[in-house]
C-alpha cells in the first residue's frame, strides 16, 4: 500500500473512531435525534471504507462489517425511540444481512415488532435471539419477551382477555396490554350508510367483537367537565399532528387510515378485506392506493375520531375529569345508532369493543357516538353535529309518534323547563297507555326520557302509578342495550333493599354489567366496579 493511501485510511479510522464514540455517548445520554445522526455519518464513512478495503485491504474487512453491524443495530435503537417503526425495521434488516444471529439487532427488532403487533414475527426473532449466547449473560429478559409473545399471539387468535385483576386492584399497576383482535365481523356496504361492520356468527351478550391499538391518542386532564375551547383546540392540535407523524412514518399506517371515509361519497368507498386490518397482515393491498395527503388525513379525523367519554364508552382507570381523543381504524368502520348492539371500552391506547346484547348473524354492529338516552329533538342535534341525521328505528318511531301526538313534545319541553320527574314519568306512561305503544317500543321513549325516570326524586318516591322499576329498565334495555347509568340505578336499588337481597337479583345486575362492561372481566371485578362488594346474597 502506498505511503499516502495508508495515511488516508489511518485518518478515516480515526474519524470513525471519533464519530463512533460520539454517537454511541449521544446513544446512552437518550438523545435519539443527535444520536442518529452521528450514526448515519459514521455508517455512510463505513460503508465507503468496506468497498474500499474489499479491493485493498480485505484482511480489515470482517472488523469493518462487525461495527457497521452494531452502528445499524443502534440507529435502529434510536429510530424506534423516535418511533420511526419502518426506517428502524429497515436498519435491523440490514444488520442481520451482515450478522444473522446479531443479539442486539434481534431484540430490537422483536421490541419493533412487539410494538406494531406483529407477535408472531416478534416472537420468531427473540427465538433467534436465544442462539446467540452473550458472553457475560445479558440484562435483557428475553424469557419474558418470549412469554410475552406467546401469549399475546394466543390472544390475538383467541380474544382471551381478561381484565379481572388490574380492576379488582383499584387500577393502580400499570394497565394490562392486550393484543389486537379481530372477532366474527366482516366490513360490509351498510344500510346506515356507506360501509359498516357486521357479525359474521351469532355474538352473546358482553363477547369480544375487536381490540385495536390506536393510531394516536391524545389526553389532558381538564378541570370540570366543560371543555373551553382553547384546551380543546391544543389537543386537537396535538392530536392531529401525531396522527400526521405516524402516517407519515409508516406505510401500513398510511394505507389503512386510507381506506378510511373522509365523508366524501361515503356510499361509493370501496370495501376493505377484515383480513387487511389484522395484525400480522400482508402491508400491500389496501383498496386505495393513493396514500392520503395531509388535508385528507385531516377530514378523516373529523369523521373518524372518538373521543373517551364516560357516557358512550367506559374509559377504565380514569377519572371523570380525563378527557381523550384518538383515532382507532378498524372501530371507525362501526356506525351510530340510538339503539346500538356494541360498547367500547378504552383501556391505554386500547379500544375494546364488546356485544351489548345479543347480536345475530348477519345484523350490523353499531354503537352509540353521543348519549342516546335523550329525547328525539337532543338526538338530532348531536347527530347533526356529526354530519348526519339518524334514521334508526327508534329515530323512526318517535319522528312519526311526535307527528301524531302533541304530547311528547309538550313532556319533552316540561322537562326541559324544570319538570318534576315523577310528573313527567306519569304523563309519558299515561301517553304511551293512550297512544297504544307497544311494549318493546316503550322502551325506545322511556330511553328518551331517562332523565326523568333516572331521577333521584324519583328513585324516592317510586309508586305504584308507575310500572315497576324492574319493568322499565328491561325495556329500556332491550331497546338501547346496557348502559351504565341503567345499571347503577338497579345496583342503588340493591344496596338500599332492606331484608337482605335475593341472588336472582344479584344475577340480572351481572348480566346487565356483562352488557356494559364485557367478557374480559369476571364477576369479582364487575362488583369491585359497581361497589357491589359489600353485598351478599340472601338465600
Ligand atoms: C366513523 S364513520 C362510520 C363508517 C362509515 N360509514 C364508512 O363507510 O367509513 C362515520 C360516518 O358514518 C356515517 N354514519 C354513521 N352512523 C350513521 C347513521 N346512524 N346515519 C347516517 N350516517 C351515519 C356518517 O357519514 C359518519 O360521518
Amino acid at each position: 500500500m502506498r505511503e499516502t493511501q495508508q495515511e488516508e485510511l489511518e485518518m478515516a479510522e480515526e474519524l470513525m473512531q471519533q464519530l463512533r464514540s460520539k454517537a454511541t455517548e449521544l446513544l446512552l445520554r437518550e438523545e435519539w435525534q443527535e444520536s442518529v445522526q452521528v450514526y448515519s455519518q459514521f455508517i455512510n464513512l463505513c460503508q465507503d471504507h468496506i468497498s474500499k478495503a474489499t479491493a485493498t485491504n480485505p484482511d480489515h474487512l470482517p472488523k469493518l462489517h462487525k461495527s457497521l453491524c452494531l452502528a445499524l443495530s443502534n440507529r435502529a435503537e434510536a429510530r424506534s425511540r423516535l418511533r420511526g417503526f419502518a426506517e428502524a425495521l429497515k436498519d435491523c434488516d440490514q444488520a442481520l444481512k451482515i450478522e444473522t444471529t446479531h443479539f442486539k439487532t434481534l431484540v430490537c427488532k422483536g421490541k419493533i415488532l412487539l410494538n406494531l403487533n406483529r407477535y408472531s414475527m416478534a416472537l420468531d426473532c427473540f427465538k433467534t435471539a436465544q442462539l446467540d449466547p452473550q458472553p457475560n449473560g445479558s440484562s435483557v429478559d428475553l424469557h419474558g419477551y418470549l412469554q410475552k409473545c406467546k401469549k399475546l399471539e394466543l390472544m390475538s387468535k383467541t380474544g382471551a382477555l381478561d381484565l379481572s385483576e388490574w380492576v379488582v386492584n383499584g387500577f393502580r399497576a400499570k394497565p394490562p396490554e392486550p393484543a389486537e383482535y379481530i372477532g366474527a365481523v366482516q366490513i360490509r356496504k351498510s344500510g346506515i350508510r356507506g360501509r359498516g361492520l357486521f357479525a359474521t356468527n351469532n355474538i352473546e351478550a358482553g363477547t369480544l367483537v375487536l381490540i385495536t391499538k390506536a393510531v394516536a391518542t391524545e389526553r389532558g386532564i381538564l378541570p370540570g367537565l366543560d371543555l373551553d375551547e382553547n384546551a380543546q383546540l391544543v389537543m386537537w392540535k396535538n392530536f392531529t399532528e401525531k396522527v400526521l407523524d405516524s402516517a407519515a412514518k409508516c406505510s401500513r399506517t398510511r394505507g389503512l387510515i386510507s381506506t378510511l371515509s373522509s365523508g366524501e361519497d361515503e356510499d361509493e368507498l370501496e370495501v376493505p378485506e377484515i383480513n387487511l386490518f389484522k395484525p400480522e397482515s400482508e402491508q400491500n393491498g389496501y383498496p386505495n392506493e393513493k396514500k392520503p395527503d395531509a388535508t385528507r388525513i385531516l377530514s378523516i379525523l373529523d369523521v373518524n375520531s372518538i373521543v373517551e367519554d364516560s357516557i358512550s364508552s367506559k374509559v377504565l382507570g380514569k377519572n371523570s375529569d380525563y378527557y381523550g381523543v384518538g383515532l382507532w381504524v378498524l372501530a371507525s368502520f362501526i356506525n351510530h345508532s340510538c339503539i346500538p348492539n356494541a360498547r367500547r371500552l378504552h383501556v391505554g391506547d386500547y379500544v375494546i369493543v364488546h356485544a351489548s346484547r345479543d347480536v345475530k348473524a348477519g345484523e350490523e354492529l353499531t354503537f352509540a357516538y353521543f348519549d342516546v338516552l335523550n329525547p328525539l329533538e337532543k338526538r338530532s342535534e348531536m347527530s347533526q353535529t356529526w354530519g348526519f341525521r339518524c334514521s334508526c328505528r327508534r329515530c323512526k318511531f318517535e319522528v312519526e309518534l311526535c307527528s301524531r301526538q302533541e304530547g311528547i313534545k309538550e313532556i319533552e319541553m316540561g322537562v326541559e323547563r324544570g319538570m318534576d320527574s315523577g310528573a313527567a314519568v306519569y304523563r309519558l306512561e299515561e301517553g304511551m297507555r293512550r297512544w297504544k305503544v307497544r311494549e318493546k317500543e316503550k322502551g325506545y321513549l322511556r330511553a328518551s326520557f331517562w332523565a326523568a325516570y333516572g331521577s333521584d326524586k324519583l328513585m324516592r318516591s317510586w309508586g305504584r302509578r308507575f310500572p315497576t322499576m324492574e319493568t322499565v329498565i328491561d325495556s329500556i334495555v332491550e331497546a338501547v342495550g346496557s348502559d351504565e347509568r341503567v345499571l347503577k340505578m338497579v345496583v342503588e336499588k340493591l344496596k338500599k333493599g332492606n331484608g337482605g337481597i335475593a341472588v336472582v337479583e344479584i344475577e340480572r345486575a351481572f348480566k346487565l354489567g356483562r352488557g356494559v362492561y364485557g367478557k374480559v372481566m369476571k364477576k369479582q371485578a364487575i362488583k369491585t366496579l359497581l361497589g357491589l362488594g359489600i353485598l351478599e346474597p340472601s338465600y
